[in-house]
């Protein structure tokens, strides 16, 4: 479903500019429901910008369901995002209007691209739990009810793909269960893949694959350690408390050529600057701060 190898995107302003992705690989399938984190300035919004078709990567291949988004017009682009992708952000005021229905904000989508179904506007607002309030204006609606009317507007358009963009920041945790159970429905049920950025690790530990970005490459992944697990099972066994590596374990991304990221905390603490010695002992890869001249032909 999405395919990026060495994506760039430099921003430029006035004579600075800042490169948000250096080279970042990441390959997500269709049907996958992932999270990316990572930490703040990392270049996680970025990349769902990109993948939104909401900004224009600088370099490098970024195809998502059939599109290269490198080599797309503008009016293939706008095609892209009414027909490829939906996305949910954390703050709602930019896809929500306030004196508008649930329904009617449903709708309002629908309307702009000229294909109105108001039975599928109901039937995706009794999918995320709001059958009884469709008909209420969104600002007698909670924070946890408008961001379920998002979601629910993200959907009207069909979409392949879902990007959620810290889908939960700004709501409490059980809201934020209940989020996360419509999006794992909306996977299963709809075949939706589901991409959602966080920086919350309990969040995370609630899907099958997390990516971790660090400077704009990703680093780590962490796979859950039985997929067959699911998410009542992992709540019930205290889950809850014990995050992401709790369920899954981590590996470090080794890109096409060999490179990959050793955590700066590592270097730190055998003492490794600018360059390392590495050696081979026939079963495992051994990285020390570099020797000495000297030491070696001691
Ligand atoms: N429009 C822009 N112009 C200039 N620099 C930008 C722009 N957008 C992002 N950046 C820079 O790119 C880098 C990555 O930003 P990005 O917002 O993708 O990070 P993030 O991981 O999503 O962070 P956060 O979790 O805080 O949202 C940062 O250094 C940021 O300052």
């Amino acid at each position: 479903m999405i395919y990026c190898e060495g994506l760039v995107k430099i921003f430029k302003s006035d004579d600075i500019e800042v490169v948000a992705l250096q080279g970042l690989n990441l390959t997500v399938n269709q049907g996958e429901m992932m999270a990316i984190i990572g930490n703040s300035g990392s270049g996680k919004s970025t990349l769902l910008n990109m993948l939104g078709g909401l900004d224009r990567p600088s370099a490098g291949q970024v195809n998502v369901g059939g599109w290269d988004l490198l080599k797309i017009r503008d009016d293939q682009l706008v095609e892209y995002k009414r027909n490829t992708v939906g996305f949910v952000w954390q703050n709602n005021g930019r896809n929500l209007l306030p004196y508008l229905s649930a329904l009617e904000n449903v709708e309002m989508p629908m309307l702009l691209s000229g294909k109105l179904d108001r039975a599928y506007a109901k039937q995706l607002l009794e999918w995320v739990g709001l059958k009884d309030r469709m008909h209420s204006k969104l600002h007698q609606l909670s924070g946890g009810e408008q961001q379920r009317v998002a979601i629910a507007i993200s959907l009207s358009n069909r979409p392949k793909l879902l990007l959620a963009d810290e889908p939960t920041g700004s709501v409490d945790t059980a809201t934020s269960d209940q989020i996360m159970n419509i999006f794992r429905n909306v996977n299963r049920e709809l075949g939706i893949t589901v991409v959602i950025v966080t920086h919350d690790l309990t969040l995370a530990g609630k899907v099958d694959r997390v990516v971790a970005i660090r400077d704009g490459l990703t680093s780590t992944e962490f796979l859950k350690r039985n997929p067959n697990l699911d998410l009542a099972t992992m709540e019930n066994g205290g889950f809850h408390q014990g995050g992401l590596q709790e369920v899954h374990e981590a590996f470090v991304v080794v890109d096409r050529v060999g490179r990959l990221q050793v955590p700066k905390e590592y270097l730190e603490a055998v003492g490794i600057q600018g360059r390392a010695s590495m050696e081979f002992d026939g079963d495992k890869i051994v990285i020390t701060a570099p020797k000495s001249l000297e030491e070696e032909n001691a």
